[in-house]
């Protein structure tokens, strides 16, 4: 059996992605739509303060295209906070109004391919914790998609000695460095918690950024042979300020 790597876990994520019913929210009173907005944007606020005190974090965007029209990303420390934090954003009056398209569970995720020795509690190291417990930028846009590792014949990623897949991962790490400074990615792990395995979202202020490494990466041999993708979600940072003229 292959030496399966070990992952350091922070904070448990839920994706969810809604369509918005436009055609029952066109025909609420101008009330009606200024008392839901006015509710979602103090849950946001609330998810902020969160954020603000470092027990969580959160990212709201519109979707762009069919598949979705929201995308809203929650981080939270146990899995249970997360859960009700669920259930209240589904008792908001919106979520009425908001059709379930997509939902992916998930942890942040680092693994220790690449972990250099010491005896140091990695949970204490600041860039561990960083990334670990993220405190999401406001990025203009976001990229969103689940994969997997291949496990089909001779293409199988588990089944590679830890050398390979280190090399691998290294090679890997090596594309995404030269991209500092333009995108931030954030690893989820969702191994027994969801369909795919992973989950990739990345924060950039330029779309383009986006199209940019997933393609340099497809001739990377960890995404080429291995690589295994789900739908792909891109947004734009929806803000508050802008909840009105998006809902309306
Ligand atoms: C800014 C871009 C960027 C950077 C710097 C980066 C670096 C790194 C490092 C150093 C490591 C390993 C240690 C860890 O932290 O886990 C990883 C890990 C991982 N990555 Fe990555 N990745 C990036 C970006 C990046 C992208 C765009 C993708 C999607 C692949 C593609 O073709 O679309 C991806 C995938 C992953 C996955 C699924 C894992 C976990 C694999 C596993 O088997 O455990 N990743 N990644």
């Amino acid at each position: 059996m292959s030496e399966a790597v070990s992952t350091l876990d922070g904070w448990w994520s839920l994706h969810l992605l809604y369509n918005v019913d436009w055609s029952a929210i066109r025909v609420l009173d101008e009330s009606e739509q200024d008392a839901l907005i006015s509710e979602l944007e103090t849950f946001l606020n609330k998810q902020q303060a969160v954020q603000d005190a470092k027990n969580g974090s959160y990212a709201f965007y519109n979707i762009t295209g069919q598949k979705a029209d929201l995308l809203l990303w929650l981080l939270r420390p146990t899995v249970d906070e997360l859960n009700a934090l669920e259930l209240e954003f589904n008792k908001l009056q919106i979520s009425e109004f908001l059709i379930p398209s997509y939902s992916y569970v998930s942890v942040v995720e680092m693994s220790s391919y690449l972990a250099k020795d010491s005896n140091e509690d990695p949970y204490e190291n600041p860039y561990v914790k960083s990334r670990l417990y993220p405190d999401l930028p406001k990025s203009k846009y976001i990229c969103f998609y689940p994969m997997d590792k291949k496990r089909d014949g001779d293409d199988n990623w588990y089944m590679l000695p830890m050398t390979d897949r280190q090399k691998l991962m290294r090679d890997h790490g090596m594309i995404g460095r030269s991209y500092a400074g333009k995108i931030k990615q954030y690893i989820t792990g969702s191994q027994g918690l969801d369909k795919y395995e992973w989950g990739v979202t990345l924060l950039s202020d330029d779309m383009l950024e986006f199209k940019k490494i997933i393609y340099e990466m497809r001739f990377d041999e960890t995404s080429a042979r291995y690589g295994v993708f789900g739908d792909f979600y891109v947004g734009v940072h929806l803000p508050n300020d802008k909840l009105d003229t998006f809902f309306k």
